[in-house]
């Protein structure tokens, strides 16, 4: 199969975005893998879908594919790169845009600097919903919200690690567990993300973030990504992130989150059922075209 596409990327997390609007590609899950692949395909953290608006109250539908080829709720970064791919195809001339994702309807604004707003939506806090299991395990009281101690472990040729590590958790209409570190170039990311991601606690699997504290305004953050390992940013993981910073008291309403491929502004008003608002960067990388093997 021949298709055009388009490489994007927000704050470093890149994207391959297809035009969809004239049917969807009708991708299988390998074939999402391989186009995502660095070194067979295009190269990308996720696959972005640009498709009609399948009801009245949206403009479009957004699909979203992780680089493992599962299809995933929500993506902050993807979002903006989403509006800027359909204001500059002349899909759509309105500066604010609504969108179908699978976590629900999402609001999406160009702003004049050139940055784009994204409204998240309400983050999730009941554990069933995230969804998280947390059977046996007793949450640890923390500025008025709770950490839970989830055991870790796993086995290697070089032997056997362990360790327990506190983790906020919530849903982004994607699942979120957050963890304080006091260094995040030192963090474990590569080692303790993967156990994070895969432990039975999360039966959808989880994103694991590692959140330094600079001040009440500003934090630093690392995401290993669910389906996609570490990222540059994660943009849901930023809301995420703050939003568990905030209900901690650790947090302002307003926080800069720094990522190693770049800034996101991150807003929560604190109350339960208020939208977390995102504002960042959106930028076309190139445009190409590629043929597809069909045998995936
Ligand atoms: N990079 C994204 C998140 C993409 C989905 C995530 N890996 C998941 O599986 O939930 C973002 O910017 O939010």
């Amino acid at each position: 199969m021949h298709i055009r596409f388009t490489k994007m990327q927000g704050a470093g997390n890149d994207f391959v975005v297809l035009d969809e609007t004239a049917g969807p590609l009708g991708l299988t899950p390998a074939q999402y893998r391989w186009l995502a692949d660095r070194h067979f395909g295009v190269g990308a953290d996720q696959i972005l879908g640009v498709r009609p608006a399948p009801q009245a109250d949206v403009d479009f539908e957004y699909v979203i594919h992780n680089n493992d080829g599962g299809e995933v709720e929500h993506c902050g970064n993807g979002a903006r790169c989403f509006v800027r791919f359909v204001r500059g195809r002349g899909l759509t001339d309105k500066r604010t845009v609504r969108v179908k994702v699978k976590r629900g309807v999402i609001e999406l604004t160009e702003n004049v600097d050139g940055g784009v707003t994204v409204d998240m939506g309400a983050p999730v806090f009941d554990l069933p919903a995230v969804p998280f299991n947390p059977a046996g395990m007793n949450p640890i009281d923390h500025g008025g919200w709770q950490l839970w101690p989830v055991a870790l472990s796993s086995e290697t040729s070089c032997g056997a690690t362990s360790g327990t590590v506190n983790l906020a958790v919530l849903s982004m209409g994607n699942p979120h567990a957050v963890q304080l570190v006091d260094d995040v170039d030192k963090a474990p990311v590569l080692t303790q993300g993967p156990l994070i991601e895969n432990h039975p606690a999360f039966p959808n699997r989880v994103n694991a973030g590692f959140m330094q504290i600079e001040n009440r305004g500003q934090i630093r953050l690392r995401v290993y990504e669910r389906g996609a390992g570490e990222t540059l940013a994660c943009g849901t993981g930023a809301c995420a992130a703050v939003v568990a910073g905030i209900r901690l008291g650790l947090l302002d309403q307003r926080v800069q989150v720094s990522t190693h491929g770049g800034d996101l502004t991150i807003e929560w008003a604190g109350r339960e059922g208020s939208p977390v608002l995102m504002t960042g960067p959106a930028t076309t990388v190139f445009e190409g075209e590629i043929d597809i093997p069909e045998s995936l």
